[in-house]
């Protein structure tokens, strides 16, 4: 009987130790399986983090693309076929040239930019890109006649951009459209003058001798939106030198005059195109200080050479014959509107 019992219990030790080396494997492979999940899961996770921070950019593209897609243009009126124009712009990602492809946009012709961005800037015309009556086109147009050459076998009417610089350092104030000027030659300002004043020449001779039609727009000193920081011009210096604390530089005593047209003005073409109000230098410097509020002192530099000492438009021919004047900036409304389209052009800059 005791030898029955101890073989019992001998047998029930064994099985107790079978079953104790059972739940050991048991709990060491519990173990090695979990650590394994959770290295397989520690990896998953550095991949999915790996794998996320390529993706994240990916996606970004992905969003802005889509926005593109569905991007939602500035009100444009419909015009039938017959009244809708198509219109070429060269230099139309330019400054002045984006604004008149935002208005003729907007009156529902079809524009053709073609901009070579030396200066052109494509981001003036972005939210035009993929409008059905929009094209850019980047190709350098070098030479003037192949522009008059193209009106004319289109039967195009074709508006030259010129400038108040044409008119050189006036004798006759304020200045009319008969005024043929007063510019030197072979001074510093004579490259931009004398090519003006030549692509006037060529524009009225391809008119006489070929017939195209032609418009002139002679603009004054215009400012607003989107103008270039860095192109040394009185309003862009000026803000700039503001908002950066520093001296303003006028050149010479500042008695010089300008009258500053704001962008919009110039869009509702007449030459010559600018506002009649004049100021002097020194009054408009003062003017952007006290806008900017900057402790920016007056610097007075020496005088430009040949630089225009009384400029402003002479607006009557464009008030009597096309009823246009400048709407922005205009003449009695004095300090209020002007203060304002020079905040304008202050709050672009900020940007
Ligand atoms: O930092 C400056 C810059 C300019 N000025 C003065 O401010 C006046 C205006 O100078 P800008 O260079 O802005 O403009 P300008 O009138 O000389 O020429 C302008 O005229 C008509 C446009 O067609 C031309 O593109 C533009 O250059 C000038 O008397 C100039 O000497 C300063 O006193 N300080």
């Amino acid at each position: 009987m005791r030898r029955l019992l101890t073989a019992i219990n001998r047998r029930m030790m064994k099985l107790l130790i079978a079953l104790a080396l059972i739940a050991y494997v048991a709990s060491v492979w519990g173990n090695f399986v979990n650590m394994s999940r959770s290295i397989q899961e520690n990896g998953e996770q550095k991949m999915e983090k790996k794998i996320e921070e390529v993706i994240a950019p990916l996606r970004d593209k992905i969003r802005d693309l889509e926005k593109s897609f569905t991007q939602k243009y500035p009100p444009v009126k419909f015009l039938s076929e017959k009244d809708r124009k198509r219109i070429l712009i060269t230099g139309g990602a330019g400054f002045v040239g984006s604004h008149l492809t935002d208005k003729l946009m907007m009156d529902g012709h079809e524009v053709t930019v073609v901009d070579n961005f030396f200066t052109g800037r494509k981001r003036n015309v972005e939210h035009w890109i993929g409008h059905e009556n929009f094209e850019l086109i980047n190709h350098d147009v070098v030479e003037p006649l192949y522009i008059e050459g193209l009106a004319k076998r289109v039967g195009a009417r074709l508006l030259l951009a010129s400038t108040s610089e044409v008119y050189g350092d006036p004798e006759v104030h304020p200045q009319n459209e008969d005024y043929w000027g007063h510019v030197n030659p072979i001074g510093p300002r004579a490259c931009y003058d004398e090519g003006k004043r030549v692509a006037e020449t060529m524009c009225y001779a391809y008119m006489k001798q070929e017939g195209v039609e032609v418009r002139v727009a002679r603009i004054f000193n215009t400012f607003g939106p989107r103008m270039h920081m860095n192109d040394g011009r009185v309003v862009s210096n000026f803000v700039l030198q503001a908002l950066q604390g520093e001296p303003l530089t006028v050149y010479g005593s500042g008695s010089q005059t300008r009258a500053f047209q704001y962008v919009s003005c110039n869009l509702l073409s007449s030459p010559p195109q600018g506002n009649p109000e004049e100021h002097t230098i020194l009054e408009f410097a003062r003017l952007i200080k006290h806008l900017v509020g900057s402790g920016g002192e007056i610097q007075f530099l020496s005088e430009a050479q040949d630089d225009p000492q009384r400029r402003k438009p002479d607006i009557r021919k464009a008030k009597l014959l096309l009823g246009w004047e400048p709407v922005v900036c205009r003449v009695g409304h004095k300090l209020t509107l002007y203060v304002r389209c020079v905040y304008t052009v202050y709050t672009w800059y900020q940007k």
